[in-house]
């Protein structure tokens, strides 16, 4: 983890904004704060709880030339940002709400979404939720949030959108107002994209379908089911257009696991 970078953000931001380090991936380093960026006296309607928000930080890549790597940091915030701006506005669909950009300074402003998960068994992504329930797979929380999460990639296909990096990570969850079911968001649209080409849709459904199996072999099966349960109800409520489009899309889906196998067995 580089210090130089989580120094480099907290000085641009200022003591008045502290940040915490939640993870550095390949991309951005991303941190959360309870500090809005241009509201700071900002509190929820429900009480004096300062909200939480998220602060994604594409940092400059020294193994790129200064002025390309600029561009490419700007064209990636702007980007990620209008797509985030763009799905929030799609009725049911869940993404985090975008707050502020900054794309010059490759800054992303997000709203926090999820929770620690009881038992320490770490942040509500879809990946630690379904370590959670190892030992009860099959219980019916486990059935309806995979079916609500297939709603969600139903919903974000069916407008022609793509995700482009669709792993059990970027799938969060979030408590519900009664406090009891869990709600899935989309969360890292940085790869993602306007397309209604079904390849890209075949491909997301593909990244998933083999996370879900890299962690969670034994009951893979059945999740992947209730992930395209969940997915097809989204098509099919669109009357026969759905119910087309649906088979075209899952054919896809079929030929690019194809693909996949015969990838894995020619090495
Ligand atoms: N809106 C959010 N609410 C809560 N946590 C978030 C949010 N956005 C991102 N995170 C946390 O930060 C992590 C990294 O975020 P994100 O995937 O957007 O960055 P990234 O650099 O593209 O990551 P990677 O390279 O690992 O794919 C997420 O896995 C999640 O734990």
């Amino acid at each position: 983890m580089s210090q130089e970078i989580i120094d480099t953000v907290a000085q641009y931001l200022t003591p008045s904004i502290p940040i915490k380090l939640i993870s550095q991936g390949a991309e951005a380093v991303v941190f959360s704060t309870a500090v809005h960026p241009y509201c700071p006296m900002r509190e929820t309607a429900s009480g004096n709880e300062p909200t939480q928000y998220i602060i994604k930080y594409r940092s400059p890549k020294k193994y790129r030339h200064p002025i390309i790597d600029k561009q490419l940091t700007k064209h990636r915030t702007l980007s990620e940002s209008r797509l985030l701006a763009k799905l929030f506005l799609i009725e049911h669909l869940n993404v985090p709400k975008l707050i502020a950009t900054d794309v010059y300074n490759g800054y992303i402003w997000l709203e926090f979404l999820g929770e620690d998960l009881p038992n320490n068994c770490g942040y509500s992504n879809l990946k630690n939720f379904l370590w959670m329930y190892a030992n009860d797979p099959y219980n019916e929380q486990v059935k309806n949030t995979l079916f609500e999460v297939g709603k969600q990639i139903g919903l974000l296909h069916w407008n022609d959108y793509c995700h482009g990096d669709l792993t059990t990570s970027n799938i969060v969850l979030a408590k519900d107002d009664n406090g009891i079911d869990w709600v899935p968001y989309l969360i890292d649209f940085g790869l993602g994209s306007q397309s209604n080409m079904v390849e890209d849709k075949g491909v997301d459904l593909y990244v998933l379908e083999r996370a879900i199996i890299s962690t969670h072999s034994s009951f893979s099966g059945k999740y992947n089911q209730w992930l395209i349960d969940g997915f097809s109800s989204i098509y099919k409520a669109q009357g026969k257009t759905g119910a087309k489009k649906l088979e075209e899309v899952l054919k896809r889906f079929a030929d690019v696991r194809m693909r996949g196998r015969k990838r894995t067995m020619v090495g």
